[in-house]
């Protein structure tokens, strides 16, 4: 009886649902979870695909909002028996201002706590980051660690900041009385750097690579460790942890959990090569063509023309002084966590989640002809 109209009553809504991870989200929500009858989509931008989805068997809600918004995000919330908070400002090039990435990722996760108090929904889980711990702005190396390694977080950056922040409130608010008398059961989930289809960095250095003639030029050390982790598998965690947070709010209320898969350890540019080589791209240089120096000085010039060139352009290339560190500081996880307190696996093997990326930067060459 899985998946009959009688077994489908419960209320999901994902914040941020038309964004990148979001999406992700939304469509394993539909697949995995046969006991969703309505799922609500709240996003500042709402996807033509979501018109896609409505076809089917689950009542698929689409809410244009802001979660800056308290009562868009009360009403919203209303009714739902879970939140997965995955709408964020994701800026590290310095786009938006800093108070308009507090606003989003801490008003805006501050709003949905309260949201889900007063209207009475009881399960809260939250995309967080690997950036609420680091790499810090020191360069220290995370070397595959785990939730309890010993880092000194250092955040100056806006957006980590602004995560580790919303995370906090997040997980302080496990346990507070919600409507009805019950109590919330949160959780957060620290994503590595995700990507898979529709990850927009990656189309980037595609295009980039085509601009230089099918090449791109090493940056970074091979030997610094990036973490990366498959989108696929980073929403059916999102989409495990909903579903368990029910049963398991003991052990699983008020955690943290990397998202973690058999993705390998590479360096950032190495890694992003598993999928832009098969696109015809090559990377040049066994060791990095510029001296670190030379790049520190660049960034710092992107930074200084960004700063100079605001009152007439925005000015925000990929690297500046931030992206530079987080780029060359090894920064990885090894953990076993989420598999012991609720029983993940990842649902999309190393080989999968390759193949399937590199089939949509193939598509998107060929629908970009
Ligand atoms: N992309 C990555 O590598 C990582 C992302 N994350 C986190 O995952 C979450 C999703 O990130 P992505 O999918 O990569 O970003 P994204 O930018 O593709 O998606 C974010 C979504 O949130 C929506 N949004 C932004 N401001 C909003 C507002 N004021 N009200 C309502 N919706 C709003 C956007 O329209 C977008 O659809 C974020 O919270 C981010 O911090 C965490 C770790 C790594
Ligand atoms: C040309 C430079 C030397 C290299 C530029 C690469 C950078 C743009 C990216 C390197 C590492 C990325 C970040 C990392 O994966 C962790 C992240 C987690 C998040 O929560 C959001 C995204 C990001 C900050 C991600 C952003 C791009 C990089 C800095």
């Amino acid at each position: 009886m899985a998946g009959s109209a009688e077994a489908r009553k419960l209320v999901y809504l994902v914040t941020g649902g038309c964004g990148f991870l979001g999406e992700h989200v939304v469509r394993m929500l539909l697949e995995r979870e046969p006991r969703l009858r309505e799922l609500r989509v709240f996003d500042l931008h709402l996807s033509p695909w979501l018109e896609e989805l409505k076809t089917g068997p689950v009542q698929v809600t689409g809410i244009q909002g802001d979660v800056s918004e308290a009562h868009e995000v009360a009403a919203a919330v209303s009714g739902a028996h879970v939140v997965i908070h995955t709408a964020g400002l994701v800026d590290v090039f310095g786009r938006a201002s800093p108070e308009t990435i507090y606003k989003v990722n801490v008003q805006g996760t501050q709003n949905v706590v309260e949201a889900c108090v007063q209207t009475g929904t009881r399960f809260l889980v939250y995309t967080s980051s690997m950036e609420v711990v680091g790499p810090n702005i020191k360069g220290h190396p995370f070397y595959r660690g785990n939730e309890d390694t010993p880092y000194e977080a250092v955040h100056e950056h806006p957006y980590p900041h602004s995560k580790a922040q919303a995370e906090r409130l997040v997980l302080e608010a496990n346990g507070r009385m919600v409507h009805g008398g019950l109590p919330l059961v949160t959780c957060a989930l620290r994503p590595t750097g995700i990507y898979g289809e529709g990850h927009q960095i990656m189309r980037d250095f595609y295009h980039q690579g085509l601009r230089l003639g099918g090449r791109l030029f090493r940056a970074i050390p091979a030997s610094v460790e990036h973490g990366r982790v498959y989108v696929g598998n980073v929403a059916w965690m999102h989409v495990l942890v909903a579903r368990e947070l029910e049963h398991r709010a003991a052990l699983m209320g008020g955690q943290v959990y990397f998202c973690y898969d058999k993705s390998p350890y590479k360096s950032y540019e190495d890694f992003n090569m598993e999928f832009l080589g098969p696109c015809g791209l090559r990377l040049v240089g066994t060791r990095p063509l510029l001296p670190y120096w030379l790049l520190v000085l660049l960034a710092t010039l992107n930074a200084l023309l960004q700063w100079l060139l605001r009152p007439l352009l925005l000015y925000a290339p990929l690297l500046n002084p931030y992206t530079l560190v987080v780029a060359n500081t090894t920064f990885t996880v090894s953990t076993n966590k989420a598999q012991r307190h609720f029983g993940y696996e990842p649902l999309f093997s190393w080989e999968d989640s390759r193949t399937r990326t590199i089939l949509w930067m193939q598509g998107m060459d060929s629908s970009a002809q």
